[in-house]
């Protein structure tokens, strides 16, 4: 038992001063051959101007980055003038827009078909194609139609050929759009977007009103992407136009616009330089669109106000087509940071490794004298059942 732990501590010993007082270091053989030295050199810098080029100013490795949280209002101005078979009408920003708190998404009517004095009563189904009948047995008592208006009462009408319904009648006859367009003047109706973003792990906080524009520059301003590319008022119709749709098709039937304002600040330099780039995308709302999309062609949605007549309930209802308008913040932030810095440079110096490998394969597999490195690289060791020969260098040899 002594024995054995006497051995284990001159082992112990041993390995511990082996440890602290030995260094390994890996011996390296210097090729001197002109076409492996320039791949190799090749290759290191390649792999110099990747980390430079690509990791450093490119994708910016040497920086931290933070996404934004944003929060954006709107606000629309514009009247419209419409006459109606005689009925005059000014339009304002509470008929006009849907809904009308002002958020990132919204509608803005530019076409409509009016139904007024709607009651609860009956009244035969519109003759549109979709809801006819032959008799009575086609408009099943108490059952609707998947594309009806009310619940059936049972009945065939003659005169139009559809089933008697309870609804809110008269119903509304949406067979013919109204072209052009009944708030077409809707193009010179202006937006106003109000955005604000922070990058919280940075502590900024920055406005899309930024320095420069101030109440005066905002009430004479119009976006402009060669111009006044931070004035925060865009035209209706430019904003149509610069999403590549067409303003009068669009007002027609409808459509949706995708607006992206993005922020993309490098927070080494001022914070002037972050400043919002606006982007218009047309989303529907064009002919163009593929076969598919044919099925529901722009976009429109129905509301209706109710009031009480001579102690009736009734309603005006009505089918808007509108621009329907989505805001996206898209915002990233960069600061220069020592850890990503590290980081990248410990990849790119790992990075390197690459032209020893491509070069050893050069120099051990298709350069003419590849035995000759072959035999200067590796040091043989002789097979197990022989007995070990050791090899001394010449210098060893010459010492002995
Ligand atoms: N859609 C818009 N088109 C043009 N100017 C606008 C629009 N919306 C707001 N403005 C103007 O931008 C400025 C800032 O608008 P903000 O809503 O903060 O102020 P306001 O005084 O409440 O606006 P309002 O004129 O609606 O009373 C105001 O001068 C306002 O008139």
């Amino acid at each position: 038992m002594c024995i054995i732990s006497s051995k284990m501590k001159s082992y112990i010993t041993e390995a511990l001063s082996n440890f602290f007082f030995e260094y390994e270091t890996p011996r390296q053989v210097l090729v001197r051959n002109r076409r492996v030295g320039v791949v190799c050199r090749l290759i290191q810098l390649g792999v110099l101007a990747y980390i430079i080029g690509w990791v450093f100013i490119y994708e910016k490795g040497y920086q931290t980055v933070d996404i934004a949280i944003g929060s954006v209002f709107t606000k629309m101005k514009g009247v419209a003038y419409t006459d109606i078979s005689g009925e005059e009408r000014v339009w304002d920003v509470s008929d006009y827009v849907y809904p009308d708190q002002g958020g990132e998404s919204f509608v803005i009517m530019t076409n409509f078909i009016i139904t007024d004095g709607q009651t609860q009563s009956m009244c035969p189904e519109l003759p549109d194609g979709k809801n006819t009948c032959n008799s009575d047995a086609d408009c099943t008592k108490g059952q609707f139609k998947r594309t009806g208006n009310g619940h059936m009462t049972g009945k065939c009408v003659n005169t139009t050929n559809t089933c008697e319904i309870m609804s809110w009648c008269p119903i509304e006859d949406d067979r013919t759009i109204p072209n052009p367009p009944l708030l077409s003047v809707a193009e010179n109706f202006t937006l106003f977007i109000k955005n604000s973003i922070t990058f919280p792990a940075f502590g900024v906080v920055r406005s899309n009103l930024v320095e420069g524009v101030d109440q005066r520059y905002i009430k004479k301003c119009l976006y402009d992407p060669d111009e006044h590319q931070l004035c925060p008022i865009f035209r209706l119709g430019d904003i149509v136009r610069l999403s590549g749709f067409n303003f009068s098709q669009m007002a027609g039937v409808g459509g949706a616009i995708g607006i992206l304002i993005e922020w993309e600040c490098n927070l080494d330099l001022s914070l002037q330089r972050c400043i919002p780039k606006y982007g218009f995308h047309g989303l529907y709302g064009n002919a163009k669109e593929g076969e598919s999309s044919q099925a529901s062609v722009g976009y429109n949605f129905r509301t209706a106000k109710y009031y009480m007549e001579d102690k009736v309930e009734k309603r005006t209802l009505m089918k808007i087509f509108g621009i329907r308008i989505d805001i996206v913040v898209h915002g990233l932030a960069r600061k220069f940071d020592i850890i990503p810095t590290l980081t990248a440079i410990g990849s790119g110096v790992g990075i390197f490794g690459v032209a020893t490998v491509v070069c050893d394969l050069v120099l051990l597999n298709l350069v003419p004298k590849k035995d000759f490195y072959k035999n200067m690289k590796f040091k043989y060791t002789a097979v197990q059942d022989e007995v070990p020969v050791i090899q001394l260098d010449k210098e060893d040899q010459e010492k002995e």
